[in-house]
């Protein structure tokens, strides 16, 4: 990350550090001396739930945080509204201090600033979708009138007109998991931690919410952390990823950078069945160079498998490429969009350095 990228970083997180047990404290110079997990709990009798954790989230992305199970998603993101405390560490929001937090301040902290969407929806069973999104607005003093007048705005943006008066147990998985997020959005708070939110949902209704998120989010521009063990669903949803494996973070970046570039064998085998062509985008391949560029310019959000049939005509052209408000910012040619599409591997190469690797 840039001093600029620093610079303009939401949540920053430094030196994080959770050790489960009967005396954390006591092991924790063990754990910055390089004990890890595994030793941890067979020679000190602790569990390593966090190692060294240092991240900075920017305003207005989805940094998804993504591992397989107990690789410590779950304790990381509840560290961020102080369902957790750290054995270790830092976690500034803007100019506050999360990890000193109390009381009062907390309870504010998590009402206006951090809403949380859960894997199993919470929801109130005994309130009705109105009631359920209006809730968090009474708590925070609005009005009967006014928070159901902006409780019915967000269940409209996600798209439940006409279930207002529901209980949440007359609705699919999919329609709660939007009153859940409709209720999150609808405290106005700039930070949005998404737990497995989608975890819980059939394949189809989960793409579709997907697409919700990104629909809104790039309108919104809040600041997500979102927390996945599905490597398509990091992939297309973040703005960049922290992959987390023993409580470390062991690689960190956007999906490109990830995809093409694992940092380590592991990551690697986890890549490698990706379909590159659907989670790449023009802009990770494209040149600024935008000499002898002709013929319609492509989005430089269009994935590869989009733009590839921009070339069906005319296979050695290159395209311009535009970026929302900027015009054209660059060109691409088939040959580096082959280049990024194919698998290591797949040229007589070898198989990277995750061949035959199996940690998954
Ligand atoms: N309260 C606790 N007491 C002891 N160990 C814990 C506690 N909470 C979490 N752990 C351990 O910390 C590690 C990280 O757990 P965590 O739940 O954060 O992982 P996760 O990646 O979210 O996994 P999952 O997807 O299964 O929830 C695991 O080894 C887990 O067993």
């Amino acid at each position: 990350m840039s001093p600029a990228d620093r610079a303009s970083a939401k949540i920053v997180i430094r030196d994080l550090y959770k050790i489960f047990g009967p005396n954390p404290a006591a092991v924790l110079p063990l754990v910055r001396d390089g004990v890890g997990k595994t030793d941890l709990l067979e020679a000190h009798g602790h569990v390593l739930g966090l190692d060294a954790i240092n991240m900075d989230v920017r305003a207005g992305d989805v940094h998804v945080v993504m591992g397989l199970s107990g690789s410590g998603k779950s304790t990381l993101i509840r560290h961020l509204n102080r369902l957790i405390d750290p054995t270790a560490g830092s976690i500034r929001v803007e100019d506050i201090e999360v990890t000193r937090l109390n009381g009062r301040d907390l309870r504010n902290f998590r009402r206006h600033r951090a809403s949380m969407v859960f894997q199993r929806f919470a929801l109130h069973p005994h309130r009705t979708v109105l009631g359920n999104v209006a809730y968090g607005l009474r708590v925070r003093g609005l009005s009967r009138a006014g928070a159901e007048e902006k409780a019915r705005a967000w269940i409209e943006r996600v798209g439940l007109t006409g279930f207002e008066d529901r209980y949440p147990a007359a609705l699919s998985g999919g329609m709660q998991q939007r009153v859940g997020l409709a209720r999150a959005l609808a405290t106005d708070s700039d930070i949005m931690l998404m737990d497995e939110a989608f975890s819980a949902l059939d394949p189809l209704i989960r793409t579709d919410m997907q697409d919700m998120l990104l629909r809104l989010q790039a309108d919104l521009k809040k600041t997500i952390v979102f927390i996945t063990h599905d490597l398509d669903e990091a992939l297309r949803l973040g703005d960049r990823i922290a992959i987390l494996r023993d409580g470390r973070v062991i690689q960190e970046g956007t999906t490109p950078e990830i995809v093409m570039h694992p940092a380590d064998a592991y990551i690697a085998d986890f890549v490698k069945d990706i379909n590159r062509a659907r989670v790449l985008r023009v802009k990770a391949v494209m040149s600024a160079a935008t000499d002898g560029a002709r013929g319609p310019a492509l989005s430089a959000q269009t994935t590869l498998e989009e733009a590839l049939t921009g070339f069906h005509d005319d296979p050695s052209a290159r395209r311009p490429v535009e970026r929302a408000g900027e015009g054209i910012v660059g060109s691409v040619g088939l040959p580096e969009i082959l280049r990024a599409i194919e698998r290591p591997g797949t040229t007589g190469g070898t198989n990277g350095p995750g061949a035959g690797a199996s940690a998954f």
